[in-house]
Parts: C-alpha cells; sequence; structure tokens
C-alpha cells in the first residue's frame, strides 16, 4: 500500500462520504504506511478525529483499503509528532465511552480503556521485598514475548502499587510493541461498557471490540463481584482471550479464593495463571520510596533544605499506604516552600499532625499476641511464656515477626513484651519467619490472614 494508492482511494471515498464528510474527516488524515500485522497508520491533526474516523468509517476505510491491499488487517490513528513516551501528567477523567468503535477499526490509540498515568512506569517504581514478585512478574509480561503465565493475577491492599504496575506494563507494550492492541481499563468501566452496549444494542461490537485485543489489563476485578451479568460477560471475554493465547492482567485488592460473590469457575479461571501478591511496605521499600519521591521535589523545590533523619522518621511512622506516605511529603514540601522555611523535624510534625495522628491508631503488641494465641489456638500466656516447645516457639515467632511489621516498636521493647527476652531471641524469631514464608505455605496464609484481620 504506497501514498498514491492512498491518494487514488481517497478520490473515491469522497464520493461513497460525501464531499462534506471527506472534506472534514478524510482530507485531514495522511497515510503514514504500513506497519507489520497489516495495520495501516494514520496521521491524524487530533486524537478526537482519529476516533471519530475510526468509528464512523473504519469499516468503510477498511474494506476499501484492503481491496487495494489485502494485507492491511487493521487501521491505527496516530496523533502527528506525539511522543510516545511516558510525559509526566495527571490522572485524567474517564472519557466518554466509545462503544461504537468499529472493532475491526480500532486500534490501541482507540480503544474504549482508560487513560494510563504517564508517572506510573517501571523507572518510578521503587523495588524492596514485598513487591519484588510482582514486580518481576510484571516485567516478564512487559517483554510481549512469549505468553508464559495466563492470566498475571497481582493483588494486595489498597495503595501498594497494583495499578502503578499495570500502568508500567502498558507503557512499556506502547513503546517496544507498539503493534499489539494494549487495553487497560478498571472492572467498574468493564462493567459500564458492557450495560452501555446492552442498552444500546451493540453486544456485537462489545464482543469483537474485547476479543480483538492482545493485552487485556483489569484493575480491581473484586467489583464485578455479585454483577451477575457482568460476571458472564467478563468469563466469555476472558476465555476467548486466553484461547487465542493473548495475555491478561489482572489486579483486585484480595486473592481469587477470598473475593465474596464471585463464580467459582471465574475463580478458579482466575486462579489458573500466576498470581502475585504485592505485601504491605516494609520499612526499608518506604524509605526507598521516599528517596525516590524527594529527588522529583528537588527539581520543583531546588531551594529547599531538608534536614536530616526526616524521611526515617515518616518511613518509621506512615506504615499505611504508599498513597499517604507520597500525600504525607507532597504536603510537607508544598508546606515548606510555602512559609520559605527549611524542612526540619518540627515543621515536619505541625505540618503533618493529623496524619501522624491517624497512623498512631496502631496495631498494639497486645493485640498481636492475643489474635496470634486465638489462631493457633493456645493460651496467651503459653505464647509469652518461657515454654520452648514446637506448638509455641512458633506461634510466637510469628508474633513477633507481626510486632516488628505492623509496629514501630523496637526489638528490644518487643523482647520485653514477650516475657523479658532478649532483642537478639526477637531478631532470630523474625528472620526464622521471613524465611519460612517463602518456603512453607502454610506459615505464609497464616502471616497473611492474621495480617488481614489485625487491619481489619
Ligand atoms: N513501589 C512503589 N514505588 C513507587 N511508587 C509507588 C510504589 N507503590 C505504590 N506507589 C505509589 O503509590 C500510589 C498508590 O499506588 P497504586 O494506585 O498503584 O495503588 P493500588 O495498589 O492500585 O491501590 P488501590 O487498591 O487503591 O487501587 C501511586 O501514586 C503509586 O505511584
Amino acid at each position: 500500500m504506497t501514498k498514491e494508492q492512498w491518494g487514488a482511494l481517497q478520490e473515491q471515498l469522497s464520493s461513497t462520504i460525501g464531499h462534506n464528510n471527506y472534506k472534514t474527516w478524510i482530507e485531514p488524515i495522511e497515510f503514514q504506511g504500513l506497519e507489520p500485522g497489516g495495520i495501516a497508520v494514520f496521521n491524524v491533526p487530533t486524537n478526537f478525529i482519529g476516533t471519530y474516523v475510526s468509528q464512523n468509517f473504519g469499516e468503510l476505510l477498511l474494506a476499501k483499503l484492503s481491496t487495494v491491499d489485502a494485507d492491511v488487517r487493521r487501521l491505527k490513528f496516530q496523533v502527528a509528532n506525539s511522543d510516545v513516551r511516558p510525559q509526566p501528567r495527571p490522572v485524567q477523567p474517564q472519557q466518554e465511552p466509545q462503544a461504537s468503535a468499529a472493532p475491526a477499526a480500532a486500534s490501541s490509540e482507540v480503544l474504549p480503556g482508560a487513560p494510563l498515568d504517564g508517572r506510573f512506569t517501571f523507572d518510578s517504581f521503587v523495588v524492596g521485598k514485598p513487591n519484588e514478585l510482582a514486580h518481576a512478574a510484571a516485567k516478564r509480561v512487559a517483554e510481549g514475548g512469549q505468553v508464559t503465565f495466563n492470566p498475571l493475577f497481582l493483588y494486595g491492599g489498597v495503595g501498594l502499587g497494583k495499578t502503578h504496575l499495570m500502568h508500567a506494563i502498558a507503557w512499556e507494550l506502547k513503546t517496544s510493541r507498539p503493534d499489539l492492541n494494549v487495553l487497560y481499563l478498571s472492572a467498574e468501566q468493564f462493567m459500564y461498557r458492557f450495560v452501555q452496549a446492552l442498552r444500546e444494542r451493540r453486544m456485537m461490537d462489545f464482543k469483537e471490540l474485547f476479543r480483538s485485543v492482545d493485552v487485556l489489563m483489569v484493575d480491581d476485578v473484586q467489583f464485578i463481584a455479585g454483577k451477575d451479568s457482568t460476571q458472564e460477560e467478563f468469563f466469555h471475554t476472558f476465555n476467548a482471550l486466553v484461547d487465542q493465547n493473548k495475555q491478561i492482567i489482572i489486579s483486585a485488592d484480595r486473592a481469587p479464593d477470598e473475593i465474596k460473590d464471585l463464580e467459582n469457575r471465574i475463580r478458579s479461571r482466575l486462579q489458573s495463571g500466576l498470581v502475585v501478591d504485592l505485601h504491605p511496605t516494609d520499612y526499608e521499600l518506604r524509605l526507598g520510596i521516599l528517596q525516590s519521591k524527594v529527588e522529583t521535589y528537588r527539581q520543583q523545590y531546588p531551594a529547599l533544605q531538608l534536614d536530616a533523619g526526616i524521611l526515617e522518621f515518616l518511613a518509621h511512622r506512615i506504615s499505611t499506604n504508599v498513597r499517604v506516605l507520597e500525600g504525607a511529603l507532597t504536603r510537607l514540601f508544598a508546606f515548606a516552600s510555602l512559609v520559605g522555611q527549611p524542612i526540619t523535624m518540627e515543621l515536619t510534625q505541625d505540618c503533618l499532625s493529623d496524619v501522624l495522628r491517624a497512623s498512631d491508631r496502631k496495631i498494639s503488641i497486645e493485640e498481636i499476641q492475643r489474635k496470634v494465641a486465638e489462631h493457633y489456638h493456645i493460651r496467651l500466656s503459653d505464647l509469652i511464656g518461657p515454654k520452648r516447645v514446637r506448638n509455641f516457639a512458633r506461634p510466637r515467632q510469628v508474633a513477633m515477626y507481626l510486632c516488628k511489621q505492623l509496629t514501630a516498636r523496637s526489638l528490644p521493647e518487643i523482647g520485653r513484651r514477650f516475657g523479658g527476652r532478649d532483642h537478639t531471641t526477637v531478631m532470630h524469631g523474625v528472620k526464622r519467619i521471613e524465611e519460612l514464608r517463602s518456603q512453607d505455605s502454610q506459615i505464609a496464609d497464616d502471616i497473611e490472614l492474621l495480617r488481614r484481620a489485625l487491619e481489619a
């Protein structure tokens, strides 16, 4: 397919769709070339024109183009000179749905996905122990090679980086594999589009559209629990894509078997690939994230002074989710620059008093001990007491580990609260459980259950 052939086609199109339509919609678009995979690429002056042409003339264009060149299989509209690298920009509100897009003509630019946040890339994702597995799995999927696990199911508590990782995969694929149709959307948007398609009697379009993607990412899938017909449609979409060996990436706030009101067949489908957990952040990861955010703030506030120890203090004190941590730092920098003062400990405590107070409602050592004793059906006095039999020693180590993870208490203090034990005993217990977590799935499950119960 050459530009000359496109020129000849344009004339034919003018008589088919009428002069006005032609002038408004077809004349401004420019045939750029044919990409591997039979993708005819057009430069368009704006996204709006690209979307409109795709929706209204997509099928016609595709039919005409394929009479000239049988290799043409899809259309792609790109804004001329647009930079495909993500640029920092705020999250945009979701655009109006475009459920009427002609499926065959849809490209990654015009598929009805949610906008991607330019800040959520692999470069800006800080890797630590709690998220290293999820990060590695996301990286593997982002290579866009052979599909080895399907779906990739990422789960974890609020604000631990699930959406960040999904966007990072999408950005990476858009750059390295622009030939792939990558569709990212939330489960809520999936339902919304499904309901809209039902209402407008465009189910065929809906089905074809979702089945024409190469990589489907659905965020917060727990949302479809209890919504029967959306689940049904999701199940069919899922199966159709897996059958075609297309990659699916799903995120949720909990593991598939913990999502209530989810049909069993969906649950087992979701478990059939790789299920990875983003664990709650630990101190080191929080500090790493703060340090990396500070680097970006330094460009924005080059004159601002930050006293030593502030980041460590925040990483210790704010142990909820990363979003809260980021919000605290943003507020601190904005406040300090507004009042024109260096960021000292005093200013930090003053400016973030509410956040610090809120995260003070922390889990206590007593609560942990009580829950662990209940969980293992042993007496509290045996958990804390001196007996070393395994039935007590292992739960005791689990409790020490949880105290280290979920409270800001020091090892000596934890030791004191466990019957006056030495801090090295606590350290040994914590290490032992860290090792066991990756080898013994029973221990890993126990910890996860206890953590959730304590944080609820
Ligand atoms: N490891 C990390 N490195 C850098 N930033 C992170 C990391 N983890 C989370 N964040 C940041 O924390 C914020 C919340 O992350 P994200 O939106 O991905 O969470 P989520 O797990 O999808 O939460 P939710 O369940 O609320 O949807 C984002 O601004 C994200 O960039």
